[in-house]
């Protein structure tokens, strides 16, 4: 099996809040809360991808990124390799474009949610 890599962006606002989305549906760990990101695409960067995901499901133009975090996870029929940037600067409204559950979320309220494994470590460095 292939390793998956996945980019994903910590998002921040003016009052400290993270932005979050509700995973749903047919969705891998639907019911759990994430960040924005997804799959890196073959011959893409993973900031090419984080830019990419997060244009197409928040509708952010991300301008600054730094990888705070990589980390390998594994389920029985998947492989990910997830890399966390936190978002230094970007530009837009946050905007639900697939029609997914979005909130900020202060740190406080993020570790009390339900998020996928693989989050903990992340989150627990905010
Ligand atoms: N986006 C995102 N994915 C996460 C997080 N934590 C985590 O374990 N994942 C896992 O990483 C994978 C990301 O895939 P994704 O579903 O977002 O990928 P994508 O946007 O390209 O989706 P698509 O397959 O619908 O095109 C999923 O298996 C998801 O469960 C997180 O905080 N954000
Ligand atoms: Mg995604």
């Amino acid at each position: 099996m292939k390793r998956q890599h996945i980019a994903i962006g910590l998002v921040a606002n003016s009052e400290g809040k993270y932005l979050i989305s509700l995973r749903q549906g047919e969705q891998h760990l639907a019911g759990k809360w994430e960040f924005p990101g997804g799959k890196v695409e073959a011959g893409e960067s993973e900031l090419e991808a984080l830019k990419r995901e997060l244009d197409e499901e928040v509708g952010l133009e991300v301008k600054t990124a730094e990888l705070i975090e990589t980390k390998a996870f594994d389920f029985p029929d998947l492989q990910l390799q997830l890399s966390f940037y936190r978002v230094t600067e970007y530009l837009g409204q946050a905007e639900a474009k697939e029609g997914q559950p979005l909130r900020w979320a202060s740190v406080d309220e993020l570790k009390a949610l339900p998020f996928p494994k693989a989050n903990d470590s992340v989150i627990a460095v905010l």
